[in-house]
């Protein structure tokens, strides 16, 4: 199996870039590092997807390093069999008459720092759950979130029968592996990082470990190219209303996108749809289901909350 992608994606499909141009501003020598002065400023990230993905290629060298592949991979073999993302987002659905929640545990973002200071992954876990959650989505991404794989682990291991969600920003074959040793039952992919053929190849990774993908798209565009992947209705797709270049969140992101013809394609084909990001009310859940929305991936709305069970509740109400 290939472990690493290639950082070349086709032309036109993704615009951001997996690595700097001009190479890393910071060379290793020895057990020194020197900076490399004079740069162009292409060599800048041009927002902080394209940051956080830059930042992913040595984090993954780093783990890589304390915890080589093949170990990941006879660890992820021992794992409890995943549990089926997709099915407990229909079974929650068909129950409730309402889109299947997905709620986020997330301490911290990019766009509003931090969110919850007192941030107990496992509670906040539990309290979503018995709140009504049909499925949870944990951040690891350490750097700009403050979360971990760790965070993962200890909430599979509490005892937490919603699946899991592993929120990462995936570039590597190796953090798949990584996904599920730590009791990922589901990864996030996102393709304004991801040309068709990554998509292609992770999502295969993915379901041989029995996991599930949410493919995540922010325009028609995107939307149209990841339904050409080969099975993408036994996965999810996500809109994310928040533009990840400018944190600018619109909620007709979701609307606009399912009353392209590509959403209707979505309709026509079966495949679920989840609205994420900027959902705060009863009503913005009513405006992306009727828009065709299946599920909903909500974060910073309930991770807010001092009682997140009362939060999930009152939101679903
Ligand atoms: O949340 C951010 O600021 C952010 C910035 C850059 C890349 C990704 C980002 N968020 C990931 C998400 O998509 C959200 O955590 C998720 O959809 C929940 O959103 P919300 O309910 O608005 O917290």
């Amino acid at each position: 199996m290939r472990v690493a992608c290639s950082s070349q994606a086709t032309m036109g499909e993704v615009t951001i870039r997996r690595r700097p141009p001009h190479g890393l501003e910071t060379q290793p020598c020895g057990p020194h590092a020197f900076r490399v002065g004079g740069l162009p400023d292409e060599n800048k990230p041009q927002n902080i997807l394209e940051e956080i993905v830059w930042w992913k290629a040595r984090e993954v060298e780093v783990m890589r390093d304390k915890q080589p592949l093949a170990l990941l991979q006879a660890l992820a073999k021992k794992m409890d069999p995943p549990r089926d993302f997709k099915a407990a987002i229909l079974a929650k659905a068909k129950e409730t008459g309402r889109p299947g929640l997905i709620a986020e545990v997330k301490k911290a973002s990019p766009s509003k720092g931090v969110i919850q200071p007192d941030f107990d992954p496992v509670r906040i876990a539990k309290a979503y759950e018995a709140g009504g959650a049909a499925c949870l989505s944990v951040l690891t991404d350490e750097k700009f979130f403050q979360g971990s794989f760790q965070n993962l682990t200890r909430i599979r291991a509490a005892g937490v029968t919603c699946p899991l969600l592993c929120k990462e920003f995936i570039v590597e074959a190796y953090q798949v592996f990584k996904a599920r040793a730590s009791g990922a039952d589901a990864i996030l992919l996102i393709a304004a990082v991801l040309p068709n053929a990554d998509l292609a190849y992770f999502m295969k990774a993915a379901t041989n470990l029995g996991m599930a993908c949410l493919i995540e798209v922010h325009t028609e565009g995107e939307l149209a190219r990841v339904l050409q992947l080969p099975g993408v209705e036994n996965h999810l797709l996500g809109i994310n209303n928040r533009d990840l270049g400018t944190f600018k969140v619109d909620l007709a992101t979701t609307k606009r996108i399912m009353d392209s013809e590509w959403g209707q394609q979505v309709k026509d084909r079966g495949i679920i749809m989840v609205g994420e990001s900027g959902i705060f009310t009863p009503e913005d859940v009513a405006f992306v289901q009727q828009a065709g929305c299946g599920a909903i991936l909500v974060g910073e709305s309930i991770v807010k909350q001092g009682d997140p069970e009362t939060g999930v509740k009152a939101l679903l109400a």
